[in-house]
């Protein structure tokens, strides 16, 4: 455990696998810190930011909208999402000139949880709604400066910097957006009678988040700012969190020889050299390129700290850590561990191997949290990221410029390469 200070106020990073345990297994330890509370301006306190009965009645009611049935639905957005991604990407192949993917696995990323939170169709992919889109990227951007200067904490030197006023603008754009989806869609599901038949999930048919949300709302007793509030909650940490996911995966195994030939093998070995788009039963053959995906996520943790306040007193390894203390949890650095990685700082992804996993301890790895608050989403994140990638490994090679240690990531809100993902594609078929 390392104790520092973010201006007036003590944090304490807890590093190690058994204190980590200690934390993420708690019942009780459940409350976020209060660095959440810009974050809490923008997206409200839905299931990330809530605490006791709110968190526990919110992730109650959303935990089956992550049912495995329910995500099948949204398997078929990534699988359409995913080939319009290497569609675009497919006019900058063989060109032999260097350009930034980011940009492209980040729109696609939007695209998906667009579809899939909201049921709407942004087509970020192919240059539209600009405006939203732009928006959701500088709030999260004016967020991180917001969290890191603690002399913004002081509000007249906030909005005298003008982000303050900036900050302001662009949440009402993005919270009005969401609003008039809400109550956009609300309209069509009563238009098609889905509202009156009550609280019913259907297997059957494709459910975005916020159909499950109006379906529940009268039973629930939420408000629309509720559901928004949900809404925007899993817009926040349903799409950045995946898109770096992706690129620094694309990153790493483009300057890795033997780890782009296993996956090449992989991806053929299921796919053959037809174009079809990748099923269910495919996804989970996807075994290699998992491995490296984990693996992406044990170096570049898209979240890289997040942070608890402690609601009563604990003591871990002798030591009584005070109620109040704001600790924070480093998966960045936790994952790096010496005694539990046998090559920490490569990109190795046999650390994932079933044996690999068995002799490490439990809370060596967490880049989706762990325990009772872990990231409701891991597998929507884990099903997007392989259902992308397949189709980008099928159809190109990639290499990448900058390999590690340069382009250092920006432990920002979300982890990203400070330089994007500067790469040159090829394509594998003529
Ligand atoms: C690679 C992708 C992702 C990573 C690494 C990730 C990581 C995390 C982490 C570390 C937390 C805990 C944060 C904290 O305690 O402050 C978290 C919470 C959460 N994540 Fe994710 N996430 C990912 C993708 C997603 C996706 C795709 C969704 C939604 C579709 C999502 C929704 C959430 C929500 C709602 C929470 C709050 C859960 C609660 O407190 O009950 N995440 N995620």
């Amino acid at each position: 455990m390392i104790k520092a200070w973010l201006g007036p106020v003590p944090i304490l990073f807890v590093v190690d696998p058994d204190s980590a345990k200690v934390i993420l297994e708690s019942n009780t330890l459940i409350t976020k810190s209060s660095f959440y509370d810009k974050v809490a301006d923008w997206i409200g306190t839905g299931l990330l930011i809530s605490t006791n009965e709110k968190w526990q009645s919110r992730r109650k009611l959303l935990t089956p909208a992550f049912h495995f049935n329910i995500l099948k639905g949204y398997t078929e957005v990534m699988v359409k999402e995913g080939e319009v991604f290497v569609d675009q990407l497919d006019k900058l192949a063989d060109t032999g000139r260097e350009f930034n993917l980011y940009p492209y696995v980040k729109r696609c990323a939007l695209d998906i949880i667009c579809e899939t939170a909201m049921g709407t169709h942004i087509n970020a992919q192919i240059g539209m709604n600009s405006e939203y889109v732009d928006a959701v990227t500088r709030v999260s951007d004016l967020t991180w400066t917001y969290i890191r200067f603690p002399f913004f904490w002081i509000k007249p030197i906030w909005y005298a910097s003008s982000y303050g006023f900036e900050f302001d603008r662009l949440v009402k754009l993005t919270n009005d957006f969401t609003r008039k989806v809400i109550n956009e869609r609300r309209e069509a599901l009563r238009e098609e009678g889905i509202l009156e038949s009550g609280p019913k999930i259907s297997t059957k048919q494709r459910m975005a988040f916020l159909d499950l949300l109006l379906m529940h709302q009268a039973a629930s007793n939420l408000n629309d700012e509720d559901i928004r509030e949900e809404v925007d909650t899993f817009m926040f940490e349903g799409h950045d969190t995946t898109a770096a996911g992706m690129a620094f995966a694309i990153w790493l195994i483009g300057q890795n020889a033997e780890a782009q030939a296993k996956v090449h093998a992989e991806v053929d070995s299921i796919f053959g050299d037809s174009s079809r788009p990748p099923e269910e039963a495919d996804v989970t053959k996807l075994v290699y390129l998992e491995r490296c995906i984990k693996e992406s996520l044990r170096l570049f943790p898209s979240v890289p700290l997040f942070a608890r306040r402690l609601t009563h007193d604990i003591t871990i390894k002798d030591t009584v850590l005070p109620e109040g203390l704001n600790l924070i949890l480093a998966p960045l650095a936790t994952h790096r561990d010496p005694e539990q990685y046998e090559r920490p700082w490569e990109f190795y992804p046999d650390h994932f191997t079933q044996e690999a996993i068995a002799k490490r301890h439990p809370y060596a790895y967490f880049p989706f949290s762990a325990g009772p608050r872990n990231c409701i989403g891991q597998k929507f994140a884990l099903s997007e990221e392989k259902i992308v990638l397949s189709w980008f490994f099928r159809r190109f090679r990639v290499e990448s410029s900058e390999p590690m240690p340069g382009n250092r990531p920006l432990p920002e809100l979300i982890l990203k390469p400070s330089d994007g993902v500067l790469c040159k594609i090829y394509r594998r078929r003529h």
